[in-house]
């Protein structure tokens, strides 16, 4: 399939009138054709007027015509085969098996949406019948369901071309809360964009849907981006990236005559706390299997163990000492754009250049467009004074806190900001240690794991991809797994609206056959 530069909007698909842009191969810097010029504010807006146009009829699909179209996007993803491996690869620098592994979860993302709208209880359906003999007063017939928000702008990702981009969890929990979406193409992967936006097209065209349910555009800089999340017709936004960009987007939403909610996934450290009876143990493995974590991606995942705790000791020693040597070893790898190289490089050097922080570690020196692996040490008070210290270094950088107690690791969890995950690495008899931070973990993360690292997020109905700001700007929510779609959902409740007039999902037929509770139990069949 043949990338064109085009801004998809609706059924149409036309070329950009305003400065274009192009890829920029990852490995070698070099730019790839075609341009792609960008989208004008006339698109923008025939994009929000389609999309306002759909929103009715959009969301009122019956459940099983919604969950084809979310297929028929994931069949359309793998039927553009090699050619989308390929272009992404190029754009990236990622390697074939990690973007074969992402375009499966991609597509396994959009069916686990079609189940989530077959199975129905995202709709929340509660019907409190009437007591018109209710002594003081009668109570009313009160229906609930949950509608979708309106229209959607989604902001993918850099680092996931496919999973957090166009037809990423994002635009997958949108389409499925029955939301139509406008994505503005990340600049770093326009062509994968591109195919997998007419993967999406072709889908709504197929299953008969509303034109204006998804449109795709493209900008060289950020006037698209900031004039969608502007729009009167957008109703929330999903955004991946950097707190720069996240919280830029989120004042032009809350400064709207309207305010809109923003679901921005940004920046996190994930904390890694090493027990000392596990590091005794099994220290060493540890330390290897971090190495591995960090490396995955070039670093460049949101999920990356950047901060390590843990107490002195020969436990220690050997999780440093294997952590090292792998890290050594690891080969510099290509890194998604220049920008991102760059900001890397100057985030190592200024965490290099501390006068409490030692190079423990780095990786071979690679090409002008990779990085290399980097370990760093300091203490917990030296951590505590310093809150530059805990800013992201987005790569397969992290800094180990040494803290002579257990106080003072609570005083460095204290002071965190909000993470995506926290990992404790324990053995049996570091259990009353561990129960005592738990609490404190809650408050700080959106997700607890033991004997892991937190990279390779499973797409799953328990899943939480989030966490307190600024890991996320909403720590309520979640940007993977099912519950996703809590955010582009709304509850209405319908009071002594007669039968007739009543959406179908709160009829007393229930013809949609979904899951109801009938003054709070379970309705029978
Ligand atoms: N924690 C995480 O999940 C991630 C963090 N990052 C961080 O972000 C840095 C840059 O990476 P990018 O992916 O390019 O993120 P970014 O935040 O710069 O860009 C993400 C998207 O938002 C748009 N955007 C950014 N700022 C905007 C603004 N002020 N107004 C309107 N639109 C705006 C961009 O055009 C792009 O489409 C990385 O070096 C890294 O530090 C990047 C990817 C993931
Ligand atoms: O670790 C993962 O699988 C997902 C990471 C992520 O969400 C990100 O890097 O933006």
């Amino acid at each position: 399939m043949t990338v064109r530069g085009e801004n998809l909007i609706g059924t149409e698909a036309r070329r950009g009138r305003e400065a274009a842009f192009r890829a920029v191969a990852a490995a070698t810097g070099e730019p790839m054709e075609p341009d792609f010029p960008g989208a004008s504010l006339a698109d923008l807006d025939r994009a929000c007027a389609l999309a306002e146009a759909a929103f009715d009829t959009y969301r009122e699909t019956d459940p099983e015509a919604r969950a084809g179209f979310l297929e028929a996007i994931a069949a359309n993803i793998l039927e553009i085969g090699d050619d989308l491996v390929t272009r992404c690869m190029a754009e990236t620098g990622l390697p074939r098996p990690r973007i074969e592994g992402e375009r499966a979860r991609t597509v396994g993302q959009l069916r686990l949406f079609a189940s989530v709208v077959r199975d129905g209880s995202y709709v929340a359906a509660r019907i409190d019948p009437a007591l018109p003999d209710r002594k003081p007063l009668p109570r009313p017939d009160l229906r609930l369901r949950r509608i979708a928000v309106g229209p959607v702008a989604v902001f993918g990702a850099s680092n996931f071309p496919l999973a957090f981009s166009v037809a990423g969890g994002d635009t997958a929990s949108a389409l499925a809360a029955g939301c139509p979406v406008i994505v503005k193409a990340h600049p770093a992967h326009p062509g994968t964009s591109e195919l997998v936006g007419r993967a999406v097209q072709k889908a709504v065209s197929s299953c008969g849907l509303p034109e204006g349910t998804f449109s795709l555009l493209f900008d060289a800089g950020q006037s698209i981006g900031q004039a969608l999340v502007a729009d009167p017709r957008i109703a929330a936004v999903g955004f991946t990236g950097s707190r720069r960009g996240g919280t830029a987007l989120m004042a032009i939403a809350a400064g709207r005559p309207t305010p809109i909610p923003v679901y921005a996934e940004m920046s996190s450290i994930n904390p890694v706390l090493l027990f000392p009876a596990a590091l005794d143990a099994r220290g060493a493995a540890i330390g290897k299997a971090f190495a591995a974590s960090l490396t995955l991606g070039a670093g460049q995942f949101c999920t990356n163990p950047g901060l390590i705790l843990a107490l002195p000791g020969p436990g220690l020693d050997a999780f440093l000492d294997a952590a090292a040597a792998a890290l050594r070893e690891s080969p510099a790898a290509t890194m998604l754009t220049p920008g991102i190289q760059r900001a890397y490089r100057e985030g190592v050097a200024r965490v290099a250049g501390h006068n409490a922080v030692t190079l423990l570690a780095e990786g071979p020196e690679g090409a002008a467009t990779q990085g290399r692996a980097t370990l760093f040490a300091t203490d917990s008070d030296a951590f505590l004074a310093d809150p530059a210290l805990q800013e992201e270094m987005f790569g397969a950088s992290a800094l180990v806190v040494r803290c002579p107690d257990f106080a003072a690791m609570r005083a460095v969890l204290e002071h965190l900001e909000g993470q995506l995950t926290a990992s404790l690495h324990l053995a049996a008899a570091d259990h009353a240690a561990a129960r005592d931070l738990l609490p404190l973990l809650e408050r700080r993360v959106g997700r607890i794991l033991v004997d892991g690292f937190g990279t390779g997020v499973e797409v799953a109905h328990a899943m939480v991809h989030g966490g307190p700001y600024p890991a996320t700007s909403d720590g309520r929510t979640t940007s993977v797994g099912s519950l996703a779609i809590d955010r582009f959902l709304r509850p209405v409740s319908y009071q002594d609206v007669p039968d007739a007039l009543l959406p179908a999902a709160l009829r007393a037929a229930n013809p949609l056959g979904l899951p109801r509770r009938i003054d709070g139990a379970p309705e029978r069949a």
